[in-house]
């Protein structure tokens, strides 16, 4: 039997006096487009987060293609990949320089890195703005340099917070057929999203959130 990508069993999160997360029970199989979907505070960018191995749940388990973050955070971190937050300081780079920083962050040779961010560029058709400055790119490069910057060490799991947020239909389709390419060479991909229309049309595997619970799941047909 293939081992799934992740495991959550019963994952409760809280913080301070919020339950985000209420004893969650969730299996993502391997080369899965698996889409998280739940109205804001419904605890989806937090399930991602403990994914990540970002945060540790308060309580519950967690596995990684069977690896515990919490005794093994540098292999999970090798494992999965997950987009930066947009900061006015990652916005003064270029795509290029921040797809190589995503590299070396990685852990991969500067000569790699770059070689991976070329290849990333060209994939998510961002050649033109390649070395332009991000804030002065035209709207949706964010969106797909986002995700570009997930996956320069090709993770075997790549989790995507809200990947389509501001991205126009271009951007969406790019993005789409991305992720479906990049399942399709055996990885997996763990998004959260707001918008049933999109979840459906990009995922496999849907798992609809509500206040912190699991209100729905569902194979969703090819
Ligand atoms: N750092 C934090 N400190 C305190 N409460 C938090 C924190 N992060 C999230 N929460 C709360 O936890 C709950 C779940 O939030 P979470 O961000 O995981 O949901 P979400 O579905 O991703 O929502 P959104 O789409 O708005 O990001 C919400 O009630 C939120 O207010």
């Amino acid at each position: 039997m293939i081992r799934p990508a992740l495991v959550l069993s019963r994952v409760l999160h809280r913080y301070d006096g919020t339950t985000a997360v209420e004893h969650l029970t969730l299996s993502v199989p391997t080369r899965s487009l698996y889409g998280l979907l739940g109205p804001r505070g419904a605890g989806k960018s937090t399930v991602l987060d403990i994914a990540a191995g970002l945060r540790q749940p308060t309580s519950g388990r967690v596995r990684v293609f069977g690896v515990d973050p919490s005794s093994d955070p540098t292999a999970v971190t090798g494992l999965v990949g997950s987009s930066p937050r947009h900061t006015p300081e990652l916005a003064a780079l270029t795509a290029r320089e921040l797809l190589v920083r995503a590299g070396t962050r990685r852990g991969l040779e500067a000569e790699v890195a770059a070689r991976h961010a070329q290849e990333l560029l060209h994939a998510f058709a961002l050649g033109e703005v390649a070395d332009r400055v991000i804030a002065d790119s035209p709207a949706g490069t964010w969106q797909r340099l986002a995700v570009a910057a997930a996956m320069p060490h090709f993770p075997r799991l790549l989790v995507l917070d809200d990947p389509f947020a501001g991205a126009g239909a271009h951007d969406v389709e790019i993005i789409t057929t991305l992720l479906r390419r990049y399942v399709s060479a055996g990885r997996t991909v763990l998004l959260a999203t707001d918008s049933r229309a999109l979840a459906e049309r990009t995922c496999t595997h849907l798992a609809v959130l509500d206040r912190g619970r699991l209100t729905g799941q569902r194979i969703l047909p090819a």
